[in-house]
């Protein structure tokens, strides 16, 4: 169900990079998280939707390590992470875009990709710069400062940010809303990009479209659980998902 946005992921290992089993987070009296279940496969782009305060974001942030869980089991790429800093998970090879630290703003855009390659693997940073302004379409305000791009070039350079990281997971939180069409098809190009490269991608989105257009399998989250993950198409078949959990009737 891949569109031209997409293509076919590399021959995918069955170890997934990501499973997550009876994970539980509760602020107060609300269960944020309340037993999810799930895998992420090796290259491939996972979409997570539901309905707002389904948990969709505190999930990312258990497994981005910046919230602990109450009990349960986080494991990427082999490892156990559940209860993990941050910075560790990090250097594991997780990436969260727009939750690393701002960009300098009263740098270049080719002096804040290569300052998030300091934070990771310097190793051939100078080239991976140059690779990711093209990727991103920047090569045309690489010497400009970041303070002086439009607001979805700002997005481009904090998903370049990530790139430069050379994570192997990479969450993506609504990483499209509110940017102009043209700067969002550079982003799902280079997600398409990335993925044949070898990196895998979870994402939250609300924007039915651009799941539709990049996402190989569809996560479905409400309450704080898992109901249900398949293709896009069998989700939205499944009236009774999309009008109980997503409010509108296909
Ligand atoms: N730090 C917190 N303190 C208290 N309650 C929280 C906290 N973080 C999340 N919650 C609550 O947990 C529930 C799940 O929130 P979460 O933001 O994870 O949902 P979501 O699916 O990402 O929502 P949205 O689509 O609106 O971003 C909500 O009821 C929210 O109010």
């Amino acid at each position: 169900m891949n569109t031209a946005t997409t293509s076919s992921p590399p021959s995918q290992s069955s170890d997934p990079i990501l499973t997550v089993r009876d994970l539980f987070r509760q602020f107060g009296g609300i269960k944020a998280a309340d037993g999810v279940n799930l895998e992420v496969g090796r290259c491939e782009i996972a979409g997570l939707i539901g309905p707002n305060g389904s948990g969709k974001s505190t999930l990312f942030s258990l497994v981005a390590g910046t919230v602990k869980p109450d009990s349960g089991q986080i494991r990427f790429d082999g490892r156990e992470i559940a209860g993990m800093n941050a910075h560790r998970i990090a250097r594991l090879g997780l990436a969260r875009t727009f939750q690393i630290p701002a960009m300098f703003d009263n740098m270049t855009v080719t002096e804040n990709l290569l300052a998030a390659a300091a934070q990771g693997h310097w190793h051939g940073a100078k080239d991976r710069a140059a690779e990711t302004l093209s990727l991103l379409k920047l090569d045309q305000v690489a010497q400009n400062r970041a303070s002086d791009l439009s607001g979805g070039q700002q997005k481009l350079l904090e998903f370049g940010r990530v790139v430069m990281r050379q994570a192997s997971l990479i969450l993506l939180d609504e990483v499209t809303a509110g940017v102009h069409p043209n700067i969002r098809k550079i982003i799902l190009d280079a997600i398409a990009r990335l993925r044949e490269r070898g990196i895998s991608f979870f994402i939250i989105e609300h924007d039915m479209e651009m799941v539709r257009n990049v996402c190989d399998r569809i996560i479905v989250m409400d309450a704080g659980r898992v109901v249900t993950s398949g293709a896009f198409e069998d989700i939205v078949r499944d009236s009774e998902v999309m009008q109980t959990y997503l409010g509108r009737p296909q």
